[in-house]
């Protein structure tokens, strides 16, 4: 075990300090496409602009046959493109497979200075990021980077749920964790063929009405709900992610189609406290920006109590509701984060400065 004082030196002679925080850069939406697929490719400089991540994904969704195309790909894309403010991150192959040892030198050695994050999937404990770690850092110390990339791991194994909190801790690397339905819950052997999302089987059901006096049940229709099938791991993955000042993410929605339950899901994900979600088709990045942004109106709001609450404590009454220190912080939780995406987002902060206006005539 290393002493906590080493937890910031660099793992191998040459390479870039580890990070002591991790920035906190807008990414209500990591948009995924295949950089082996040349249609897609050509669209990476128009999409730039529009999304805060682009993700050039290397693992699942590209054939085996096409795996060496991907990883060409996304090495003359991240050459030829200018991503301005947008980060660029890539997915590469689990650590078993037979290419993610090239992935990761492939792309260090020839793009490291243009990726900032590197996915990785089916994470099972904190021992595949100290190997991921460890071979970043040489791979940085010989092509002479000066900035550290960042890891991100995908919860997406029964293993990896039980030892999140060990992952989120594992590096001072580690950028956040995203939740992987799919493989998720073949590793569970959970009963859906979803990529994320509800399941109609999967709800609460009234109780029947009652027959005093022992009387013939009813067969009268009793109303059902359906539940979250993903509750407990994202609120888990939160809680690892927060504990840890990492950033938590939904992961994919694969009903591209069902954009009105892509929404829901997306929006149950930032209430728990997630910061975006993927976008795996050009029709889900309004979506995630639209859910990730916190509303304009709970802006105003958050910005009038944090006004009214002055140094913070105590508590005051505004429009009929108790403000005190905790909802202070709750308040500064939506500013903070309006902040953060009004500077990347012209548009929205706008949007922000409008209802501003109207909340204080
Ligand atoms: C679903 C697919 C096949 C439908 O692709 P399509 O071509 O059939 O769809 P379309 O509606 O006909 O496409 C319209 C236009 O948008 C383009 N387009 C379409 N998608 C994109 C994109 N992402 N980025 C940029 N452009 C895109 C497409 O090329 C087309 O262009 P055109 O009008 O010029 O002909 C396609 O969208 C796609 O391949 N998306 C990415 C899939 C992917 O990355 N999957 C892996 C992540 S999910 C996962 O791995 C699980 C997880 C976490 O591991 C676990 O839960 O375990
Ligand atoms: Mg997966």
């Amino acid at each position: 075990m290393r002493s906590a004082k080493d937890f910031f030196r660099p793992l191998a002679v040459g390479a870039p300090a580890p990070p002591r925080e991790v920035p906190f850069r807008p990414s209500r939406m990591i948009h995924f496409f295949d950089p082996g697929n040349e249609k897609m490719a050509a669209k990476v400089p128009a999409l730039a602009p529009q999304v805060d991540v682009l993700l050039g994904n290397l693992e699942d969704a590209v054939a085996a046959d096409r795996k060496e195309a991907a990883r060409a790909g996304l090495v003359s894309v991240a050459r030829a493109t200018d991503f301005g403010a947008t980060q660029l991150w890539t997915r590469v192959n689990s650590l078993d497979s037979p290419w993610a040892l090239d992935d990761l030198v492939t792309l260090v050695t020839e793009i490291g200075d243009k990726l900032d994050v590197v996915m990785v999937p089916k994470v099972e404990g904190a021992h595949d990021i100290h190997y991921v770690d460890r071979l970043l850092a040489q791979l940085e110390a010989r092509a002479g980077l000066r900035r550290p990339i960042l890891v991100h791991a995908i919860l997406e194994t029964a293993a990896g749920v039980a030892a999140v909190e060990e992952i989120a801790a594992a590096s001072p690397r580690m950028q956040g964790i995203s939740l992987g339905p799919a493989d998720l819950a073949a590793s569970r052997r959970m009963k859906t063929t979803r990529v994320g999302g509800g399941h109609p089987g999967y709800l609460v059901r009234e109780d029947p009405p009652p027959t005093f006096g022992g009387g013939t049940p009813s067969d009268a229709p009793r109303v059902t709900y359906q539940q979250d099938l993903w509750h407990y791991t994202i609120a888990r993955m939160v809680d690892a992610c927060a504990a840890h000042d990492i950033l938590p993410y939904y992961g994919p929605f694969g009903d591209i189609q069902d954009v009105t339950a892509c929404e829901d899901q997306f929006r149950n994900a930032f209430l728990l406290g997630c910061v975006g979600a993927w976008s795996l088709h050009p029709v889900q990045i309004d979506i995630a920006k639209r859910v990730f942004s916190p509303a304009p109106e709970d802006v105003a709001w958050a910005r009038q109590v944090i006004e009214a609450m002055g140094d913070g404590t105590g508590a005051v009454m505004i429009d009929g509701k108790m403000q005190d220190d905790a909802t202070f912080k709750q308040c500064q939780v939506v500013v903070g984060l309006a902040d953060a995406l009004a500077e990347r987002d012209p548009q929205l902060a706008a949007s922000y400065a409008a209802a501003d206006k109207v909340a204080r005539r």
